[in-house]
């Protein structure tokens, strides 16, 4: 990743976004922790210096470029499969990019957490030669720095929803099965070209954290139908966003808000676009309901008539939703393009 990438335009309006520093949020400092309170309740999205060393994430890419490097009939012996599986290999076009059934045009390597913990021993699934060949020197660390990070954010929403020590912590906890998973993902060169990479979506998840060096990230002004802004990618800044399950869990204080990926704007648009993100997730058997019971704070908040969720069924699991949001927007899905218009690409299609 050492070619000299053009700047980010200067002309384009784009999302401000709060800078978290998780060196003094780590130390257990009172501003930072609100700092990311109003930024994760207020947007959903925020930047975070001081969360991963170049030496982390550098050698994730170099991993992931080996490995989309392949060829197609050798990835494809680690598809993630289209029954809602998401560890392995995603081909581009395994999801709607927007309502006129165009696709998208990103490669995925998604590795889970629990297999690049339990390695050599196989939890879920095996890998592409570089990705086992990495897996205990570059996987492993990079997914444990961001777990560690994540429980950091974690005790802090605990504590902010006022719900008793440990609720969230036990739902997210890294022994138990679950589909958190690191993501490499390339976008071609698309000089030209207006579709969309990645169409419209909310992370399925709790926290997000991403990893960039070109543009195209939007995210959407809460509260807009269509007031897509890009967040400008800066040197040695994290991304990070809330997911749905918290979005569920705190009934809806945490806000899990829209994104998509544009090609890169301007002359960006000439170079293969590689981000990287970690993706963490509940436990499998966790259910995603919000915590109403635990803090009347919660309780207060799914009364509020802007904040009500789409209802879950009682009992849906972690595992269960993730299933049911990846077929809201796979091509292979049973509903195909119809369930996509539906949902917009996220869970409650009355809020934008
Ligand atoms: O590549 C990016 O900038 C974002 C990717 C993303 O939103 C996702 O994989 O969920
Ligand atoms: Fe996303």
């Amino acid at each position: 990743m050492t070619t000299e990438l053009p700047p980010f335009p200067d002309d384009l309006p784009t999302q401000e976004l709060l800078v978290v520093d998780y060196d003094k949020l780590s130390q257990g400092d009172v501003e930072e922790a609100e700092k990311l309170w109003r930024a994760a309740t207020e947007f959903g999205f925020w930047y975070m210096k001081n969360l991963a060393t170049e030496e982390l994430v550098d050698p994730m890419f170099a991993m992931g470029q080996e490995t989309l490097a392949l060829p197609m009939e050798e990835k494809m012996k680690y598809w993630q499969g289209n029954r809602g599986d998401s560890f392995g290999y995603k081909a581009a076009g395994a999801t709607f990019s927007d309502f006129e059934g165009n696709t998208d045009i990103a490669e995925f390597v998604n590795v889970s957490k629990d297999d690049a913990f339990a390695f050599p021993v196989i939890v879920h699934r095996t890998y592409p030669a570089p990705v086992q060949k990495n897996m205990e020197t570059v996987v492993r660390p990079f997914i444990r720095r961001c777990v560690d990070v994540c429980m950091t954010m974690l005790r802090v929403f605990e504590r902010k929803l006022e719900l008793p020590e440990g609720e969230l912590v036990k739902r997210h906890r890294e022994e138990n099965k679950s589909i958190c998973e690191s993501r490499c993902i390339k976008v071609p060169p698309s000089p030209g070209r207006k579709a969309t990479a990645l169409g419209a979506h909310t992370d399925f998840g709790s926290i997000s954290i991403l990893f960039n060096k070109l543009g195209g990230l939007q995210v959407l002004t809460p509260g807009t139908k269509d007031d897509w802004k890009y967040v400008k990618p800066i040197p040695g800044y994290a991304i990070c966003n809330i997911g749905d399950t918290l979005d569920f869990l705190s009934g809806g204080i945490l806000r899990s808000s829209h994104h998509r990926v544009q090609p890169p704007p301007g002359e960006q648009a000439n170079y293969e676009r590689w981000s990287l993100v970690y993706f963490f997730r509940p436990s499998d058997d966790v259910e995603v309901v919000a915590l109403s019971d635990k803090s009347s704070l919660i309780a207060e908040a799914t009364k509020k008539p802007s904040r009500v969720r789409v209802p879950l069924e009682q009992g849906v699991t972690a595992a269960q939703w993730f299933k049911i949001r990846q077929g809201m927007w796979r091509t292979d899905s049973e509903k195909g393009i119809q369930s996509y218009i539906a949902t917009g690409g996220k869970y409650d299609k009355s809020r934008a």
